[in-house]
């Protein structure tokens, strides 16, 4: 077995470097690239890319659409940075936080034609790592000697793999008594490409051959932690415990996909938005991020691995159903889960119903 590290391994580093604002080198055929994340560059690297040639901006369409800048790529655009740009322009460009003060931030030149492979990469690196969706690109000329020390990724295994749910490991198991319920274990899940670990907790011996009472829950620190009154994340949480405690038997999976899957200091750059008037899912697009990124196929990896393959499913959400069914898990019934709803999170759940299909 070779030493160094395998393409996953690399990835998980990429990510790694993206947030502390080393850049990451992609090779494919249109050459060597280099992409690093808006948010995290520094003055200092910020002039060592600018002199390197032509730099991309590389936002999503959402972000593009809020900035009026042409999106030529479908889902992406690759607007020209300027000669003299500064840290300040991109950061503005990346960061919807003053978008009121100072809308006029073009015209924007956006690149139409030629490969954007690369461009389309950077941006789900930066969605991994949780930072904003935003990364400047620039191909690096032939005479530069090697890329001293960076992580280099191939253009094409990349892709392939970045659809893949990594594998998990079932690291460990132990008793843990809860309120809800003293019959219960904590296993934890921790995946091979070095993000979050996930958490299963199972409330007593449950039936494999029958549909278990099941939960996906996604993290939410403000709400399970903190008793936000912002979201119903807590009392959800609470209520399906207590439920599995009173029927002896369920599994909650404590999903590791907090603010909807763009992390929480997204969510709370979200939730500033919201502050300036925006609804739940206006604010997510601002920020260039779809209205869900989570990935549900992770619970149903979860569950299969935990010997479950039928459910009856405690959520208002459609799509948590949808993908149970289409991850081979059977849904014998959705459990409705209604608690929590205060006059600080009526209209968040309301445009839950509205934008996203949640069942009332
Ligand atoms: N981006 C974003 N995430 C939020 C916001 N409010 C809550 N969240 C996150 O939304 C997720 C809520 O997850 P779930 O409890 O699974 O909710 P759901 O998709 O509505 O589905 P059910 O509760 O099963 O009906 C958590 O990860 C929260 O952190 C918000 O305003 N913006
Ligand atoms: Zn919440």
């Amino acid at each position: 077995m070779a030493l160094g590290p395998d393409l996953n391994e690399n990835v998980a580093r990429a990510r790694a470097d993206l947030r502390m604002g080393v850049p990451v080198a992609l090779t494919g055929p249109e050459g060597t690239l280099l992409l690093a994340a808006a948010e995290t560059l520094r003055p200092a690297r910020l002039a060592e890319i600018l002199a390197l040639g032509a730099v991309d901006l590389a936002l999503t369409a959402r972000r593009a659409e809020t900035l009026k800048a042409r999106a030529y790529d479908g889902d992406l655009a690759r607007v020209v940075v300027p000669e003299g740009a500064d840290l300040r322009w991109i950061r503005d460009l990346a960061d919807p936080a003053n978008d009121l003060d100072s809308p006029m931030k073009g015209p924007l030149s956006t690149r139409r034609g030629g490969p954007a492979e690369a461009h389309r990469l950077a941006i789900r690196l930066c969605k991994t790592a949780r930072l904003l969706p935003a990364a400047l690109v620039v191909p690096v000329p032939a005479r530069l000697p090697a890329e001293g020390g960076l992580v280099t990724l191939p253009v094409e295994a990349l892709a392939p793999l970045l659809d893949l749910l990594p594998p998990l490991d079932h690291v460990v198991t132990a008793r843990v008594p809860l309120r809800a319920a003293e019959q219960a274990r904590l296993h934890i899940f921790r995946p091979e490409d070095g993000s979050d670990e996930h958490y299963a907790i199972e409330i007593g011996r449950p039936d494999r051959a029958a549909p278990v009472l099941a939960r996906l829950h996604s993290a939410c620190f403000t709400g399970d932690l903190l008793g936000s009154l912002k979201c119903d994340c807590g009392p959800q949480l609470n209520a399906a415990l207590m439920q599995m405690g009173q029927e002896g038997a369920g599994v909650l999976l404590y999903l590791q996909q907090e603010g909807r899957g763009i992390g929480l200091a997204n969510k709370m750059r979200a939730y500033a938005l919201q502050d300036q008037g925006f609804d739940t899912v206006e604010a997510n697009h601002r920020l260039g991020f779809e209205d869900d990124e989570r990935d549900f196929r992770l619970g149903a990896q979860i569950l299969q691995t935990l010997g479950f393959g039928a459910v009856r499913l405690m959520t208002n959400n459609p799509a948590k159903l949808a993908m149970m069914e289409s991850c081979g898990i059977a849904v014998a019934e959705r459990v409705p889960l209604k608690v929590g709803e205060t006059p600080f999170n009526a209209r968040y759940l309301a445009v839950k119903a509205e934008k996203s299909g949640h069942l009332l």
